[in-house]
Order: C-alpha cells, then structure tokens, then sequence
C-alpha cells in the first residue's frame, strides 16, 4: 500500500516572489492523483517539496501504512550528459549499484532492468546510447528506471511529454496496474483528456490547490476555462508571474 500525504501551512516563495502559499492539503493513500494547473503555477515546486528537493515552510508529512517504502521519481526531463557513451542500460543501473558503472553489472541486475524496460516497450533499445534516443524514448527510460525499486509512491512530472501515442498507451496502462495495486501516484499532468483516462482524483494548483475532486467534478467544461485562465486574471502582482504570462 502506497502512503498518503499531508501539507500543512505549505508555502515556497524564491526571492520575492511567492510560488505556493499556505497550503493545507492531503493526497489520499493508493490513489491516483494528478496535479493541474496553468503554466508557472507551482506544480513541479509542490512536487518538488514532496519529494525534498526544494526549502519550503510548514509541513510536509509523507504517511507510510507499515515501515517507510520506496518512492519512484520521474522528473521532466532526463539529466544526463548527451555525449557520454552512456546505453540505456547503463542509464538504469546508475542509481542501482554501488560499484562504477565500468564495472561487470550483476546479471540479476540487468535481469531486472530488462523487465522494467519491457513494460514501457524499451527492451530492444537496452544498448543504445541514451544521447541517441528521442525525448519521448527518454522519458519511458525513465519510467523504467522509477519502476525498478519497486516504488510504493509514484511521483511523476508530466510523463508523458514528446510521448507517441504508443508511449502514452504503455504508461497509462502501467498507472492503472501501480493503481489497482494500492500504490500512490503524484502526477502533474497537462492533457484534459489523458487525465479522464486516467480517472484520478484532480487537484488544480495556482500557489495553492484552488479545486480538487473526481475528474467529472473538476474536468467540466466552464471550470477548466476558469481553472486555466485563473492565473493570467489573478497574478500581475509579481515579476516572475508577469514572465510566465508573456510567456
Ligand atoms: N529555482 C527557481 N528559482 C526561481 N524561481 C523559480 C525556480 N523554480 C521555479 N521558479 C518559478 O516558480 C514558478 C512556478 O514554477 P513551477 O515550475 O513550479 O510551475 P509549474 O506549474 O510546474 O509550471 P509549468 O506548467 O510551466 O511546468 C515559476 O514562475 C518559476 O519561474
């Protein structure tokens, strides 16, 4: 069973300008919950501060079931120096072995990282160099990667960005088995209608969680021109919110 998790009085500012402000808010264990909002609004810095890597103010309180489980991440973009003669397999086990990477790698670990690069169709990419796949390729390496630990909480950041088709289909698939699985998933995502495949619980984020509910509840046509247009409407009182709008 995934945890749940509990903000309180959560706020991120950078320099003067306030990112999240007083948050109080709890994404329920085992479900699928997908952040959305504009563009700017603070939805990588909430995850971000879910996950530690950002200074915030308040509380943050990730509630394991039994003892503390794995966590899978999978940011935007894949980090990694495109130069480097680094294979898609040598890109998985980065964060699995202890011993340098030039080093003979366990045939169980490979074993396992094949069979997480099957469920997003990349098995047959293993030996190629991460510098030569597509954005969309990258991403489901990633997934893959996230996938390896076993993870009681999913935290994605729009997974599916430069997917094909074909790619949003596996990691859609693979949401719905982590899901009927009991784990949690956090994702922000930006597509109306991949998020009603999903089926989670929405919340909408605009320096604060502004909505949230079933998909039906909140994906409703005068709310999401609302929710969307919110920030443009609200935010001429900051420089960095003025430069997203121009944006
Ligand atoms: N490290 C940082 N330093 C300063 N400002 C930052 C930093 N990270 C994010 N910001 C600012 O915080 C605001 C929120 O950014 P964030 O990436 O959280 O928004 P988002 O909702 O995920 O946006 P998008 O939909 O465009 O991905 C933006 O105005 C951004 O410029």
């Amino acid at each position: 069973m995934g945890p749940s998790i509990e903000l309180r009085n959560v706020g991120l500012t950078y320099g003067e300008n306030v990112i999240l402000q007083d948050i109080n808010h709890s994404f329920t264990a085992g479900e699928c919950h997908i952040v959305m909002g504009p563009n700017g609004g603070g939805k990588t810095s909430l995850l971000r501060s879910i996950l530690g890597l950002t200074p915030f103010t308040g509380e943050i309180d990730i509630q394991w079931p039994e003892s503390k489980g794995k966590l899978g991440y999978v940011p935007q973009k894949a980090m990694f120096e495109g130069s480097l003669p680094l294979t898609v397999m040598d890109f998985i086990l980065l964060n699995q072995s202890s011993s340098p990477l030039f080093w003979r790698q366990s045939a169980k670990n490979k074993a396992r990282a094949l069979t997480q690069l099957e469920r997003v169709g990349m098995a047959s990419r293993a030996d190629r160099r991460m510098g030569q796949l597509s954005g969309g390729e990258q991403q489901r390496v990633l997934f893959a990667q996230a996938l390896l630990d076993d993870p009681q909480l999913l935290v994605l950041d729009e997974p599916t960005t430069g997917m094909d088709e074909q790619g949003v289909r596996y990691l859609e698939s693979l949401i719905h088995e982590l899901v009927a699985d009991n784990r949690t998933i956090l994702a922000v995502h930006h597509d109306v209608t991949a998020v009603r495949r999903l089926d989670g619980h929405v919340h909408v984020v605009n320096r604060s969680v502004i909505d949230n509910g079933s998909v039906a509840e909140v994906l409703v046509p005068e709310k999401i021109e609302r929710l969307f247009n919110h920030y443009t409407a609200a935010s001429s009182t900051t420089e960095s919110n003025n430069k997203k709008e121009v944006a």
